[in-house]
């Protein structure tokens, strides 16, 4: 690929790796690791030599208070000095430097003080707990390193020259550009009534009841766990497309640059760019990557397929890299976590940050993925000119195949986003095509009643109704058959068999969603998410990924999120929003008649800390997903 190809040719070639920097093999060597430039003004961390290993900290995490090393020590209890007369009564004559660095110093931990909130302040949970399931992985864990203060300046874009005397307000802003690392983000923000509200999820062992989740607010950190001259980054992009890819790129090289990074590494065609000699690695600047985020694609290049992960760690040492940025979905994130085991064995320092990116939107405890919005806003084009070609004929019908090879989140949020949409089929809700109760039924109703009808399928909807070829892919992901085309011929043999006439348009808009530059709302998703990733791998964190929750930013443990593939909840409220909008009923697998349904089981209340399910006589498709009781809430709506 012409790496150049989407600046037009204005521009200078990437270079590529200096073979000097391709013969090193760089060893962990505590002393060289992050260097101190300017002793003194921080709190002080921890005796290195103190750092507990990774898997005493995992048994034993009293408390994240105590537990980083760059936590603010505790305020002590006799000063409630306000931050200001405090901040100057600390200081006795000294040159301009180290009275602003002092100042900033003691206004940090007198905002620590005036705005920690302890775990009793905001409920019980996870915060803090021994078994934290969203502690992220510190390098301190792993090996003893000493932070140094942030390079990241936001507000000046570089440090002020010596022996000048920032105004106080500069100073104030300064406190105020870092996130604590006891900053948290909750999870679960619904707090549900009662056992059979919408949505609610179940513990193991039938607990319902609200515990908070807490994850670790992302952001700048006032300490640093490598030095910016030392670092050697290299960011790969993995996996099918996405709109925004170069957006991210382009963001992590920026907050790079403003930390002061000057060697950065972009791994053409993913994973392979590592063992594929033909496609060394391409230094990227700055002036190299500032309008990249115009074009769709990633202009690094993607790719599926597992190269030896042991040759990729062998590269990563070869080239000395300290900070490895990997934007890729579920599996790209199996892989980072592999590469961080491997890294760790052999005690290597390098930082290991995920940033989930899958257009499915099927990455579990995030709000959405980046690219996301984009897609089902693509995928309205498709949608309109399905609605349109099928208002405009006579008893016209407009099929739209969408992405979501494993997940319907495309499909049900462009149904949603459209308003245009009779019927949407996805792969997490099963249905029958014939009889009384099935798809073509309904699709004949709508025709009846307003003349024509507009059907989403997603593409992995309905397989068990297809001839599957069962390979995968390089990747492993399963090769599905083409619903979009079966169901499309399957359509019109039905209403020809019932000699009804009608036009039936078919429109595949798989690659056209993703292959586009992203639009406002995902630029600002990737640039947020390209720095924090940035920022991640500069406090020290590894074996993490970046996410939105809550409409906030937070590191996760790589761990968690890959732990399954996200899918749409039938009981969720969204799916009900969605088939309320569409007016679809229920397309039972197995319609049963509710008196049959008794007969069968009588039903008694549900054991102990079971979940109850869920029952909404009006949508019809609250399914509970209990092996016994499969279809129950679909019955009662067809009776
Ligand atoms: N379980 C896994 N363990 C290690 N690497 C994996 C795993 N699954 C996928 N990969 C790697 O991640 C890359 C991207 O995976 P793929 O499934 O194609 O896309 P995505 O990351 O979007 O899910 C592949 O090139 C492959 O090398
Ligand atoms: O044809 P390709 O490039 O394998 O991609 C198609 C597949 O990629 C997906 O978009 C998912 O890929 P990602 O999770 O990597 O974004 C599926 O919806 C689709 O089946």
């Amino acid at each position: 690929m012409n790496i150049l190809a989407c600046f037009g040719s204005g521009q200078s070639r990437p270079s590529t790796t200096p073979s000097s920097t391709r013969a090193r093999r760089s060893t962990f060597d505590p002393s060289k690791g992050a260097r101190v430039v300017r002793p003194g003004p921080l709190p002080a961390a921890p005796p290195a030599a103190a750092a507990p290993p990774r898997a005493a900290l995992a048994q034993k995490r009293p408390s994240v208070l105590s537990s980083r090393p760059n936590s603010a020590p505790s305020p002590s209890p006799s000063s409630s000095t306000p931050a200001r007369s405090q901040a100057q009564a600390q200081v006795p004559a000294q040159s301009g430097s180290q009275r602003r660095e002092d100042n900033s110093q003691a206004q940090r931990s007198q905002y620590n003080k005036d705005n920690m909130r302890r775990p009793s302040a905001v409920g019980s949970g996870s915060y803090g707990q021994a078994n934290d399931p969203f502690a992220c992985t510190h390098l301190t864990e792993l090996m003893p390193i000493t932070p140094i203060e942030s390079t990241y300046r936001a507000h000046s874009g570089g440090t002020l020259p010596d022996g000048i005397e920032a105004p106080e307000s500069r100073e104030q802003n300064m406190r105020r550009l870092y996130v604590h690392d006891e900053d948290r983000v909750l999870l679960k923000v619904v707090h549900y009534g009662n056992p059979t509200s919408v949505g609610i999820e179940f513990e193991e062992g039938g607990d319902w009841q609200f515990k908070p989740l807490w994850t670790q607010r992302a952001g700048p950190r006032a300490q640093i766990y490598f030095h910016p001259s030392a670092v050697k980054a290299a960011i790969v992009t993995c996996g099918g497309l996405c709109p925004g890819l170069n957006d991210v790129i382009r963001q992590v090289v920026f907050t790079l640059d403003v930390y002061g990074v000057k060697e950065i590494l972009g791994i053409q065609y993913g994973f392979k760019g590592f063992v594929d000699p033909k496609y060394p690695p391409v230094a990227l600047t700055r002036k190299l990557v500032s309008r990249v985020h115009m074009a769709g694609g990633s202009f690094l290049g993607v790719s599926r397929g597992t190269p030896d992960l042991n040759d990729i760690v062998d590269k990563l040492q070869d080239w000395g890299i300290n900070f490895f940025f990997i934007i890729g979905g579920n599996g790209s994130h199996a892989g980072a976590h592999e590469i961080y085991k491997r890294c760790l064995e052999r005690k290597m320092k390098i930082a290991v940050v995920g940033i989930p990116k899958t257009i499915d939107n099927d990455l579990q405890l995030v709000d959405k993925t980046f690219g996301f919005d984009t897609s089902v806003e693509e995928a309205q084009r498709a949608i309109n000119a399905a609605f349109v070609e099928a208002s405009s004929a006579y008893n016209g019908v407009g099929i739209v195949k969408l992405m979501g090879r494993q997940s319907g989140f495309i499909a049900m949020y462009a149904t949603l986003a459209s308003g245009q949409v009779d019927i949407v089929l996805i792969p997490e809700v099963p249905f029958v095509l014939e009889g009384e109760h099935g798809v073509y039924n309904f699709m004949k109703k709508r025709l009846d009643k307003n003349g024509l009808c507009v059907v989403v399928i997603a593409e992995g909807a309905g397989q068990e109704l297809l001839e599957s070829s069962g390979g995968v892919d390089a990747s492993g992901n399963p090769i599905l058959g083409d619903i979009g085309k079966w169901f499309y011929s399957q359509v019109k043999a039905y209403f020809g068999k019932i000699k009804m006439s009608v036009d039936v348009k078919y429109i595949d808009p798989t690659y056209m969603i993703r292959a586009r530059h992203c639009n406002s709302s995902d630029h600002i998703i990737c640039s947020v998410l390209g720095q924090n990733a940035v920022h991640g791998a500069f406090a020290g964190y590894t074996d993490i990924t970046i996410g939105l929750v809550n409409t906030h930013y937070v590191f996760l443990p790589i761990p968690k999120v890959i732990e399954v593939a996200r899918k749409v909840d039938p009981n969720s409220n969204m799916w009900h929003r969605t088939v309320t909008s569409t007016g679809q009923p229920d397309f039972p697998m197995v319609p049963q008649k509710i008196s049959e349904k008794k007969a069968q089981s009588q039903p008694s209340s549900p054991p102990k800390s079971q979940p109850t399910s869920p029952k909404s006589p009006v949508s019809g498709s609250s399914r509970s997903q209990s092996p016994g009781d499969p279809y129950l809430a679909g019955a009662i709506h067809l009776i």
